[in-house]
């Protein structure tokens, strides 16, 4: 028998006896903590999924689009334009982008637009019952004994809706819609096609919406539960000044809007800015 075997990988001596196991991986104390979170999550990245909702026609499939600076849907006619068609079932783009070495592997899952029907009652349903099927998707996974060292996360972090630019106030399909929706998930209400309303016109209007979610207790992101320590309490209380968000991201956005920094994923600027969410513009 060959006696000069490589030492077993589950061999619970070290590999050089002389090395103490501290200098072989460094400060263990308490110290080292954060390093080693950061190391982690340098390693691992970050996934974000973000859900659009919003009645049909107001821009969500655009905004998809304009993101990626690619096409969630292609016409099959490359020389023709035609007008891209009604989206009729959920899908998701995912993206993996890489800034100073962390990877974000950002999802954005676009839905069919709602309230067109006659009767629009429940059309919150489908929205709803995927996003509780992530949740409980991601669950399972978590309460197997023999768990995966990485489990993929496919819950919806980020619910964008999508509020037609009707310059009055929450519609109440809208107001019904996010009661539900912000029970379940983060909330960020943008105003869609909001170059249709002029400058005064979006701010009013958003004034009325801010009011609107307060006297209907719908409590859109930041909730009140994550004002933990005085720095996210003065970071959330500026979003919540801003909000509801404009969007502008019309096919024409990188046009007229400049181009975008090379570290961006394609056809993109900051997560918010990617989004043509702005506070005025
Ligand atoms: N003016 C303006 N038009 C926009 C904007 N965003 C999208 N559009 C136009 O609105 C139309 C509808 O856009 P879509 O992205 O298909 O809308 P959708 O919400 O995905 O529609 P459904 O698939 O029916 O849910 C298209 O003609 C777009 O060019 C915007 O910010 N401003």
């Amino acid at each position: 028998m060959d006696e000069r075997r490589s030492p077993s990988p589950c061999s619970s001596r070290p590999s050089s006896p002389r090395t103490p196991p501290s200098e072989m991986f460094g400060p263990v104390g308490i110290e080292a903590v954060l390093d080693q979170l950061r190391i982690k999550a340098m390693k691992t990245g970050f996934e974000f999924n973000i859900m659009v909702v919003g009645q049909s026609g107001l821009g969500k499939s655009t905004m998809v689009n304009t993101l990626f600076k690619s096409k969630v849907w292609q016409s099959t006619e490359p020389n023709l334009d035609v007008p891209m068609p009604q989206t009729l079932e959920l899908h998701s783009v995912t993206h993996v982008i890489e800034e100073k070495g962390l990877k974000l592997k950002l999802t954005v899952t676009d839905t069919p637009g709602f309230g067109d029907q006659i009767n629009n009652d429940k059309c919150w349903d489908p929205i709803l019952s995927y996003i509780n099927q992530q949740y409980e998707q991601y669950l399972q996974e978590e309460l197997l004994i023999t768990r995966q060292r990485h489990i993929p996360d496919t819950r919806v972090h980020c619910c964008v809706y999508f509020v037609p630019p009707t310059g009055h106030c929450l519609r109440p399909l809208d107001i019904e819609f996010l009661r539900r929706l912000c029970r379940t998930v983060n909330v960020v209400p943008v105003i869609a096609r909001a170059d249709s309303l002029t400058i005064e016109e979006r701010d009013a209007f958003r004034s009325r919406i801010q009011q609107n979610l307060k006297t209907h207790c719908i409590d859109v992101y930041p909730q009140k539960c994550f004002d933990e320590d005085v720095n996210d309490r003065l970071l959330n209380s500026k979003i919540r000044s801003w909000m509801s968000w404009n969007l502008l991201c019309g096919p024409d956005w990188p046009r007229t809007h400049g181009d975008l920094p090379a570290s961006a994923p394609p056809g993109s600027r900051s997560l918010l800015l990617w989004l043509g969410l702005t506070e005025s513009t």
